[in-house]
């Protein structure tokens, strides 16, 4: 029979709970429920007992709200101890009682009785109790496990030190591990041998992220947080190898080297001992000094010590920037002298007016050689009068080598204590330094002038062409970068025809970015017939469509305008569709992988049609731009506008097509590029095309292929087959006896080589161009726009 209260509690408890303690939804387990009387009845300790157990007196008491069981060692009866307290009912924690009942894990809920059995009267043979549940309806019995005689002799705390002296023991164990590896003697003490491979690991580091790592302020970050971390690691496992101890003995004795040499500086070479020498030419100063030096408190001679240390890094890595230097400088020199005459003779970097072979001084041959600019007097003047020349003329590694001298000495004084950081600072510096000189050397990164490696531009010769970037030379090296725009070249009627075909007969898709958000504009993309190469722009790709009628039309147009120059056909176009003024493209270069924008030429010619919309250019800083300051110019680009980008554009120019308030009507792009590298799937691709020519010269001697390499570069894979084609088929066939192997005679390396030679000769009638900037647009050239 359950009393009113009791039921009053069961119901309490029966509200929903999600888990019942299997997974079920049912009655809450007690651990969530709140028993609302408790407050005013308390614990409710309803019975005590006591007996022996474990050679003590035990009393055993039991609360009734909580089931909480609290056992005494009572045998000093004047102060007992409360050895422990423990729950009856644990499971009712977590599981509600029906199930914690069902599965026999309850326990006692409510233990309103309890006996205590000694051991004498234990049915398992060991003291316990008996407790019964009121509430639960369960009984069982709870005996005690007696400690160890060892353990229960002691205090409690006695277990406390052991376990102290186990762990401590087992600390020891690995430091005299690890102190035995400290005294391996080869190839240099374990200490020292870490010491030179971190410093291998500092000066390898900085090269390592400049080379994969190209923006400033990341390689920079980047380089001097792992330095830094590295060195942070090693100097905290060196103290905690030995926290205790003020030296460890692989170190090498610094304080007493730099008392040493401390004592030699002041007492000007002559060694003061204990006893100042009896005789001698000035005991009386030495004695003197030797006072000074004693007078020295232990802690200064530390921090010199350390700033000795790091003065000698400093030193030291200046002075392998200064032999890098003449390195470089003599390698240069060796390299002009090597080269035929004509390569020397040039024009002058800035104005292009020629320049007379007397006018180059020995330095300015060795900049001219080494990829700078040689300017004439005039513009040396104004150079200088800017204040461009003047740093110029540091060269390329003096300027580092005298900062980390002074950076890294001054960092070494203010920030004694963190030796790694001016380490860092300091091998930073070195990476750059070191990755000018090497990229200088091997002729990296460095653009080719356009007296080296001629370019044909656009506008090249027309007036009908108006130059708006033209970036050749510089202060310090040779770029190449040029936009033309051209106006009105096509008729009303052409135009209008372009823009219904481009609007209605392309399949315009607007993907999704991985941001989640739309592409603000819809594109298509569109290839050769043959190239399988997709598109990937921003995190989404378009698949390669072969280009349409409509668009060999408008492509046949614009090619027919400038054929006159002799320029190479696009194999691929992106088109763009602005709907309105809320759709744009933001600032980006056209550098994919596909067209090699980056690393050569790449040129790219864009027609618009439909709405006036503003073409930003903005110049960018870094990748070796040697114009420091940032140009920005801004075109509005009509109804039937070219531009083009040329050069190695895409390397040091932005450009966008930003939002335009109030412009409700579209416009469409669309700009031809040349596909330099494709996909390695792609038909057109490398390995496939090498597998056709190797197919093709397998009945020729290599001397007669006529390998035109600019063909091969520029892709024009069909004329090239051609030719191979006639080969195979013309008078010089010998018959299909003997495969060639093609490499061995064509390598494709020296076939460049030879490429690159020829182009010096190539005259160019880029002398004496004068820079442009481009005509503010005129209303008067524009044809009428009308929308489909
Ligand atoms: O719409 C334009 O004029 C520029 C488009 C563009 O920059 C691009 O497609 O990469
Ligand atoms: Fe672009």
């Amino acid at each position: 029979m359950m009393d009113s209260k009791i039921r009053e509690t069961l119901e309490e408890m029966a509200a929903e709970c999600s888990d019942g303690g299997d997974g079920r939804p049912g009655a809450c387990p007690l651990g969530q429920t709140v028993d609302d009387r408790s407050e005013k009845d308390g614990a409710g300790t309803e019975a005590i007992v006591a007996g022996q157990a474990c050679g003590s007196l035990m009393a055993v008491t039991a609360t009734e709200k909580s089931s909480t069981v609290f056992v005494y060692d009572i045998s000093h009866i004047d102060s007992p101890s409360l050895l422990f307290v423990k729950h009856l009912s644990p499971a009712s924690e977590t599981k509600n009682p029906g199930v914690a009942y069902a599965d026999r894990s309850l326990g006692e809920i409510d233990p309103e009785a309890m006996i205590f059995l000694d051991d004498a009267h234990s049915p398992s043979g060991k003291a316990g109790v008996m407790f019964g549940g009121a509430w639960s309806g369960t009984m069982s019995f709870w005996e005690f496990e007696c400690p160890s005689t060892s353990e229960s002799s002691g205090a409690s705390g006695a277990s406390l030190v052991a376990f102290l002296a186990l762990v401590i023991s087992d600390g020891t164990l690995w430091f005299f591990t690890s102190s035995k590896s400290a005294k391996i003697p080869f190839p240099f003490p374990y200490q020292n041998f870490v010491e030179v491979m971190l410093w291998l690991f500092t000066l390898m580091t900085p090269m390592v992220i400049n080379g994969i790592v190209f923006e400033q302020f990341s390689r920079s970050f980047g380089t001097f947080c792992v330095v830094m971390v590295y060195h942070a690691v090693k100097n905290t496992g060196d103290v905690l190898e030995d926290p205790y101890l003020p030296y460890d003995p692989n170190d090498l004795p610094l304080v007493s080297l730099q008392v040493s040499l401390n004592t030699r500086l002041l007492a000007f070479g002559v060694i003061p001992t204990e006893e100042p020498e009896e005789e001698g030419e000035h005991p009386q100063k030495v004695a003197e000094k030797a006072d000074v030096i004693q007078a020295l408190p232990a802690d200064d001679l530390a921090v010199t010590a350390v700033q000795f240390e790091v003065l000698v890094t400093e030193i030291s890595s200046s002075a392998a920037f200064v032999v890098s230097d003449a390195l470089h400088g003599w390698l240069a020199e060796s390299r002009l002298r090597a080269l035929p005459k004509r390569s020397i003779a040039g024009l002058c970097s800035s104005c292009r007016k020629p320049l007379p072979q007397e006018a180059f001084t020995r330095g300015a041959r060795r900049r001219l050689r080494s990829g700078a600019a040689a300017a004439c007097e005039a513009c040396n003047k104004e150079a200088r009068r800017q204040g461009a020349f003047g740093l110029d003329s540091l060269g390329s590694s003096w300027l580092p080598a005298i900062c980390t001298l002074v950076g890294g000495s001054l960092v070494s004084v203010y920030l004694r204590p963190s030796m790694p950081l001016s380490l860092a600072i300091g091998s930073m510096l070195a990476a750059f330094c070191l990755k000018s000189w090497l990229f200088g050397w091997l002729g990296l990164g460095r653009e080719p002038s356009l007296e080296t490696k001629a370019l044909r531009l656009v506008g090249e010769g027309s007036t009908a062409w108006s130059r708006c970037v033209d970036d050749v030379g510089g202060p310090k090296a040779w770029v190449r970068s040029f936009a033309h725009l051209r106006r009105g070249a096509f008729t009303t009627e052409q135009l209008q025809r372009w823009w219904d075909a481009a609007l209605n007969e392309t399949h315009w898709r607007q993907p999704m970015l991985p941001n989640g958000r739309l592409l603000p504009r819809s594109a298509a993309w569109f290839v050769q017939p043959g190239c399988s190469c997709s598109y990937e722009y921003n995190g989404t790709a378009w698949p390669a469509v072969e280009v349409p009628k409509w668009l060999q039309e408008v492509e046949d147009a614009v090619w027919h305008l400038l054929s006159d120059e002799g320029l190479v056909r696009p194999n691929s176009c992106v088109a763009n569709l602005y709907a309105d003024g809320s759709q744009s493209v933001d600032w980006h270069a056209d550098n994919e992988p596909l067209f090699q924008g980056l690393l050569e030429d790449c040129r790219i010619v864009s027609l618009s049609l439909g709405e006036t919309r503003r073409f930003d250019l903005r110049r960018r800083r870094g990748r070796g731009n040697p114009y420091q300051h940032v140009d920005r110019l801004s075109i509005d680009l009509h109804n039937g506008d070219l531009i083009t980008m040329e050069g190695c554009f895409q390397k040091h120019w932005y450009h966008r097509v930003p939002k335009a308030a109030g412009v409700t009507r579209p416009r469409i792009n669309l700009t031809w590029r040349s596909i330099t590298r494709h996909e390695a799937t792609c038909p057109y691709s490398t390995a496939h095309l090498l597998q056709k020519m190797a197919h093709f010269a397998c009945c020729r001697p290599g001397r007669n292929i006529p390998t035109d390499w600019r063909d091969f570069q520029e892709h024009s894979f069909e004329k090239f087959l051609r030719t191979m084609q006639g080969l195979s088929s013309g008078p010089n066939r010998r018959g299909c006896g003997r495969r060639l192997d093609f490499f061995e005679s064509t390598p494709p390396l020296a076939s460049l080589v030879a490429y690159e030679t020829l182009a010096v000769t190539i005259p160019t009638s880029r002398a004496q161009s004068v820079p442009q900037r481009c005509a503010p647009p005129s209303a008067a050239g524009i044809p009428p726009f009308r929308m489909a």
